[in-house]
């Protein structure tokens, strides 16, 4: 297979040491190659007190290099050198710049995938980035290749021991229970349940879902979106042969016990999926697209600006997105 694509993220946030110390500490990971500035990743490996990759620069994702003792950066500069943790806009062109090539060369198949370290939102707006994030980004960049099956993008946060997906991602909490409509909550089934078959070989998946009340509602009486819409749309997806089950208590859907009944669980809103699986697995988790026509995955964490450059940045997450995402592809090339 090729290698992954691994864009750059923020230069001021920890993406830069990350890809640094996961290349100068490789082995075992899967074979990857960086979008986005050699200087700058030479700059943050001197801040770890690593020595300087041996780079092989390229402008075409078609001339990787093939020694493996060669770190292949496909070049994309600064505009200005960067300071951990004082991002600058002035370098937001070069950190969307490094997220639409790293996507070009897995749509021309010169990568398996794209893995992306962490980008600030707030920094890209200043620039006019129209897209809450990667997931949507990315969904535009390949929104017209070919996919056979249900197009996303939904969000899922995948760890050892919990994978949950988002029927809204980054939706002001105010405007959630408009935004839950039966046909979201259908895709967003239907696209986790195909995910769940095609990226994480899992012949027949089990889905949870969340209600968006407390106690999922108690029957209508402390909210209605659990009858009108969500179990509605459930029984959809049963109908179409997905094992789903009816909306339950999102706070009682996350123990031990509870994990053990599905495969995946839906969360209708950000902070109600992702405050879990950050609990359970900050360090570990990746936070993957599904229903893309490329893979994509990244770190769960952000740019953790208060501790860029100080060489205080775990790398696990990085590790467990490029594994997430050299497996999927794997898993895609099988099928
Ligand atoms: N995939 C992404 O691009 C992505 C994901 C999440 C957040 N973000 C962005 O990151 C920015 C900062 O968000 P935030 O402060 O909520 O979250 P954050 O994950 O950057 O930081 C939260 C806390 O965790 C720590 N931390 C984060 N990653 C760490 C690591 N690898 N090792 C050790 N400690 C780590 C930080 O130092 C901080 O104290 C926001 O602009 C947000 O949009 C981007
Ligand atoms: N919602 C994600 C999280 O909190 O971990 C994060 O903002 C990443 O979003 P994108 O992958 O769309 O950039």
């Amino acid at each position: 297979m090729k290698p992954l694509a691994v864009s750059m993220g923020d230069p001021a946030g920890i993406g830069l040491e990350l890809a640094a110390r996961v290349w100068a500490e490789r082995q075992g990971a899967p074979p990857f190659f960086f979008v986005g500035d050699p200087d700058a990743l030479s700059r943050a490996s001197a801040r770890l007190g690593l020595a300087a990759p041996k780079f092989h620069v390229i402008s075409d994702p078609a001339k990787l290099g093939a020694d493996a003792g060669t770190f292949n950066v496909l070049h994309v500069p600064l505009a200005m050198e960067e300071t951990p943790g004082e991002p600058d806009p002035v370098n937001a062109d070069a950190t969307i710049g490094a997220i639409e090539q790293a996507t070009a060369a897995a749509r021309a198949g010169h990568a398996c995938g794209v893995v992306t370290l962490p980008i600030a939102k707030s920094v890209l707006h200043t620039a006019d980035f129209g897209f809450p994030g990667h997931t949507e980004f990315i969904a535009h960049l390949t929104k017209d290749d070919a996919w056979p099956q249900a197009r996303g993008p939904v969000m899922m946060l995948a760890g050892p021991t919990l994978k949950v997906a988002l029927a809204t991602i980054h939706t002001p909490l105010a405007q959630v229970p408009a935004s839950l409509t039966r046909a979201r909550v259908i895709d967003v089934g239907r696209i986790v349940g195909e995910a769940l078959r095609r990226d994480f070989g899992i012949v027949a998946p089990r889905i949870g879902v969340c209600g968006l009340n407390p106690h999922a509602g108690e029957d209508g009486h402390i909210g209605r979106e659990e009858i009108d819409i969500i179990n509605p749309a459930i029984a959809s997806l049963r109908a179409e042969g997905w094992a789903i089950a009816d909306a339950k208590s999102a706070d009682a859907l996350f123990h031990d016990a509870a994990r053990a009944t599905y495969d995946a669980v839906i969360a209708l809103y950000h902070d109600q999926g992702l405050i879990p699986i950050k609990t359970l697995h900050f360090w570990d988790a990746v936070n993957v697209t599904l229903g893309l026509p490329i893979v994509r995955t990244s770190p769960d964490h952000g740019t953790g600006f208060d501790i860029a450059g100080q060489g205080k940045a775990r790398a696990d997450s990085f590790r467990a997105a490029l594994a997430m995402a050299w497996s999927m592809a794997e898993q895609r090339a099988r099928a």
